[in-house]
C-alpha cells in the first residue's frame, strides 16, 4: 500500500488516455459500464474480519471496485504485455493466459503481448528460454486443456535481473499468474519498480489449488479439483463396499490447508474419514484413529479415508525437513504410512482387513477447467488486464465475499488461508462423514 494514504491501491501516475472500450451491439454502440475513479471503496469486510478489526483495532484492508476505467494510465497501442505462470499447476490457468491476450488485444488493441517461459526463470536470460510472442490465434483453444501453455517453475530468480529483463524488453505491464510464493514475488518486482522509478504496473492473478491464499473466496481451479476428484471418491467407495473389510486410502493435495480433500467429501458423501493438516490427531489409544477406524469397520465393513498430503506430519518421528527449490516444505507421505500404520494394526488383531490406496494427486491438478471455473478464470482476466490499464500496481484481481476487487498484494501473502476447524464448514465435513470432533 502507499506511504501517503493507507487505504489505497498503488497508481503507477494520474490516468491520462480516454479508454478505448466500446460495446457494439445492434442497437448501437454504447460504452461499457466504467467504474468510477472516486468510488474508492473500504469494503466488504466479513463479519469475521469486521469483528476481529474491531478488537483488534486493526484497520481494514482496502479494496477496490474491480472494472474498466473511463480514464486509463497506458496509450493501448504503445503498450507491451508480459505474462507469467509460477508454482504448482492448477485448472485454469489455460484460461486465464486466454482471458488476458483477448483482453488486452479486443477490449484494449494492445498489439505487443509477450508470454514469459518456465515461471520467474523466464526472466533470466541467462536460463535461455526466449520469449513467446502471444497472439489471439495462438491461445484460441488452450482452454480446453489442463496445464500451462507457457510452462512453470519453483526455485528463486534475482529480482533485479527480471527487472532488467522487463526494462529491456520495454515491458509496461506484468501479469503473473501464481500463489504465495508467486504473489511475494510480484510484490518484490514492485519494489524494485518503484525503487528505479519505472512504470511498469505488476499484477497478481490468485492461483492454487489448496486455496489456502488469504482474504479471497476461492482461488481458480479450486472447484475443479474436487469436482475431478468427487468420481474417484465414488469409485473408492465401491471398491471399499466390494470387499469384506474393505478399506480405502484417498490422498489429495493441500500441504498445510485442507481444503480441496474437505470439500471433496462433501461434494461426494461416501467419505468416513477426512484427515487434514490443521488436524493435530494420534493414531494409538482410545480415541486413536486406528481404534475408531476398526469401530467403523465392525458397523460397516468397510471405510473411505480421504487424507490431504500434509496432514499427520506430527505423527513422524524422524521427520527431515526437505524443501523444494522455492522453500516450501516437502511433508513425508502421510497416504503410504497411513496405509502401512492400519495394515500393521489389523495384522496385530487378526483381522482380515482389504486395502486400496489410491494417489490422484496430479492427475486432480492438471484437469481442465470445469465450466464455473472457466467462467471465474475469464472475469478474473477481463479485470486484471482492466486494472492493470488504469495503471494500478502491486494488487490482485481477485473475488472477495462475491464481488470482484482488486486487493493490495502484500495484503494476501500475510499467512496462509485455513480450514477453522470451530466452523460450520468443518461441522458440516464431520456431520457428512461421522467422524468424531477429535482423534486421538
Ligand atoms: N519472497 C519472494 N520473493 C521473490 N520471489 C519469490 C518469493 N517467494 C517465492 N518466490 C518465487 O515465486 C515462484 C513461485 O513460488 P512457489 O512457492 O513455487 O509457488 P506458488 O506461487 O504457487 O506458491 C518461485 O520462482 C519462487 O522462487
Ligand atoms: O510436486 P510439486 O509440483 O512441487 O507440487 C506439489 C505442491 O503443489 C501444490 O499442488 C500447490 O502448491 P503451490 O500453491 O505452491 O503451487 C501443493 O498442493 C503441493 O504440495
Amino acid at each position: 500500500m502507499s506511504d501517503t494514504n493507507p487505504f489505497e491501491i498503488e497508481r503507477l501516475g494520474a490516468s491520462q488516455y480516454e479508454s478505448p472500450l466500446k460495446l457494439s451491439t445492434t442497437k448501437g454502440d454504447h460504452l461499457f459500464n466504467f467504474v468510477s475513479e472516486t468510488d474508492r471503496l473500504v469494503f466488504d469486510l466479513s463479519l469475521e474480519r469486521y469483528n476481529h478489526c474491531l478488537n483488534t483495532g486493526e484497520t481494514p484492508i482496502c479494496m477496490e471496485q474491480a472494472g474498466p476505467r473511463q480514464h486509463i494510465f497506458f496509450e493501448s497501442n504503445k503498450t507491451t504485455a508480459a505474462i507469467v505462470t509460477c508454482g504448482g499447476l492448477c485448472p485454469g490457468i489455460n484460461n486465464v493466459i486466454r482471458g488476458l491476450v483477448m483482453a488486452l488485444h479486443y477490449f484494449y488493441g494492445v498489439k505487443r503481448i509477450i508470454g514469459i517461459p518456465y515461471g520467474y526463470e523466464g526472466l533470466n536470460p541467462a536460463k535461455g528460454h526466449g520469449f513467446v510472442e502471444l497472439t489471439p490465434e495462438k491461445v484460441r483453444d488452450i482452454h480446453q486443456f489442463g496445464g500451462t501453455f507457457l510452462g512453470s517453475s519453483r526455485g528463486a530468480q534475482d529480482v533485479g535481473i527480471m527487472v532488467d529483463t522487463l526494462q529491456e524488453n520495454h515491458v509496461d505491464m506484468l501479469f503473473a499468474i501464481g500463489g504465495d510464493g508467486t504473489l511475494k514475488g510480484v510484490n518484490a518486482l514492485g519494489e524494485e519498480i518503484s525503487k528505479r522509478n519505472a512504470k511498469i504496473s505488476v499484477v497478481g492473478i490468485p492461483k492454487t489449488i489448496d486455496n489456502d491464499i488469504d482474504l479471497i473466496d476461492e482461488s481458480f481451479g479450486f472447484e475443479t479439483a474436487f469436482d475431478v476428484a468427487s468420481p474417484i471418491l465414488r469409485d473408492a467407495h465401491n471398491e471399499a463396499t466390494g470387499a469384506y473389510n474393505g478399506i480405502s486410502i484417498i490422498k489429495l493435495m493441500g500441504r498445510d490447508s485442507g481444503f480441496i480433500a474437505a470439500s471433496a467429501a462433501l461434494a461426494m458423501p461416501v467419505v468416513n474419514f477426512v484427515l487434514v493438516p490443521e488436524m493435530n490427531f494420534g493414531l494409538e489409544g482410545e480415541n486413536g484413529f486406528l481404534n475408531i477406524l476398526e469401530q467403523r469397520l465392525q458397523q460397516k465393513k468397510h471405510a473411505v479415508i480421504v487424507v490431504a498430503e500434509g496432514a499427520g506430519q506430527q505423527l513422524f518421528e524422524h521427520r527431515q525437513e526437505i524443501k523444494d527449490a522455492s522453500g516450501n516444505i516437502k511433508h513425508e507421505d502421510i497416504g503410504v504410512f497411513l496405509k502401512e500404520k492400519i495394515t500393521a494394526y489389523f495384522k496385530g488383531k487378526e483381522t482380515p482387513v482389504t486395502i486400496k490406496y489410491i494417489d490422484p494427486s496430479y492427475i486432480v491438478r492438471c484437469a481442465p477447467a470445469n465450466s464455473s471455473d472457466s467462467v471465474y478464470c475469464s472475469r478474473l482476466a477481463y479485470h486484471a488486464v482492466h486494472g492493470a490499464m488504469a495503471g494500478k500496481t502491486k494488487f490482485v484481481a481477485s473475488k472477495v465475499n462475491n464481488k470482484y476487487v482488486y486487493v493490495p498484494i502484500s495484503e494476501v501473502t500475510k499467512k496462509r488461508k485455513k480450514i477453522n476447524l470451530e466452523g460450520e464448514f468443518w461441522f458440516s465435513v464431520l456431520q457428512s462423514t461421522g467422524q468424531p470432533f477429535s482423534l486421538g
